[in-house]
């Protein structure tokens, strides 16, 4: 968690993200439990919890799980994530392997192999309709529909005046933002962590997964999260945190990581994050009534640290480097 007094200090650093919770990410202490998480439906367009306790709950937790609408149709992107690394003459989608960021002459992009076992492909909403089959495309633009409604539930909650949503959300209100699709791959026969500790970057993440292995910290405590039929995961990010931080509602981005997999695990990602592309970069903001809309950083910048510092590792506080 961001300490509310040091928000207005708060300053973007190579390798210093988390350094407030450093303690937190070089945990090595083991999962306690299984983590109880609160459940979300969307109904007419707008996120439903059962009550104003559990949404509470849900928000201060900074995960939490929702059925997955009738509207989304996961099939091809399940196919997706349990071939995409395996090679042309496997299956199909094996191609996407061979894909990686030259072709997109971006280093953010494409087919990626990790520190971590994980082993992505990752693609950027402008890119879909040219490189993904045509089922994942629609899938990926109603997960960016689902991700608006979840959002504009969100800001509800909080003082933010309405005039501001477009700016402090960098787009995403108006399904305006930047959006990545990831597939991941964990390979068992590589050693180490699944993946890292760390917060996703936007404002909030749509999880796939039917595999156990996820790990999230709630309350300094390590849980295990058991994957529930039919439900997505929802993950706040570090976006959603910051700009909610001094408003009426702050929202957590909860702190997750993998564990070591002895088997293949496959799970896909939809992220939300403030508009940003190589000539526009709409920022990311923070919201208090004394002080009103105020920028922090860079989208861009925040996405790329936040990448390095997963896998790279944080400087420990003391401010000596790695
Ligand atoms: O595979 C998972 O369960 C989590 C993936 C994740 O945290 C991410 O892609 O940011
Ligand atoms: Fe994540």
């Amino acid at each position: 968690m961001l300490d509310k007094n040091k928000l207005s200090n708060w300053k973007l650093e190579k390798g210093k993200i988390y350094s407030d919770v450093y303690n937190k990410r070089n945990d090595e202490r083991p999962v306690n439990g299984f983590a109880s998480l609160q459940r979300a439906t969307i109904l007419d367009n707008r996120l439903y919890f059962p009550s104003a306790d559990i949404r509470s709950q849900a928000i201060n937790d900074g995960v939490f799980f929702l059925k997955i609408p009738s509207w989304i149709n996961l099939e091809e992107c399940d196919s997706f994530a349990s071939n995409f690394y395996r090679g042309e003459h496997i299956h199909k989608y094996g191609k996407f392997r061979e894909i990686t960021s030259s072709y997109f002459n971006d280093p953010l992009l494409g087919f990626h192999t990790r520190s971590d076992q994980i082993e992505q492909f990752l693609l950027e909403h402008r890119f879909w309709q040219k490189v993904y089959p045509n089922a994942i495309t629609n899938t990926g633009i109603n997960l960016i529909r689902l991700s608006t409604i979840i959002l504009r539930s969100i800001l509800e909650l909080t003082d933010i005046p309405i005039k501001d949503w477009f700016t402090a959300t960098g787009g995403c209100v108006d399904s305006q933002g930047t959006y990545h699709l990831t597939f991941n791959h964990y390979r068992p026969y590589f050693q180490g962590i699944g993946l890292s500790s760390h917060k996703d970057d936007g404002f909030l993440t749509i999880l796939r997964s039917n595999f156990p292995g996820l790990e999230v910290n709630i309350n300094n405590r390590w849980e295990s999260v058991s994957p529930l039929e039919d439900h997505f995961i929802i993950n706040f990010g570090l976006s959603m945190e910051l700009l909610t931080k001094n408003t009426i509602q702050p929202v957590n981005a909860i702190m997750h990581r993998v564990s070591h997999q002895s088997k293949d695990r496959h799970t896909f990602g939809h992220f939300t994050s403030s508009y940003c592309n190589p000539e526009k970069d709409a920022g990311i903001y923070s919201y208090s009534s004394k002080q009103g809309l105020f920028k922090v950083c860079n989208s861009r910048e925040l996405i790329n640290f936040n990448d390095e510092e997963i896998y790279e590792g944080t400087y420990p506080p003391d401010g000596e480097n790695l």
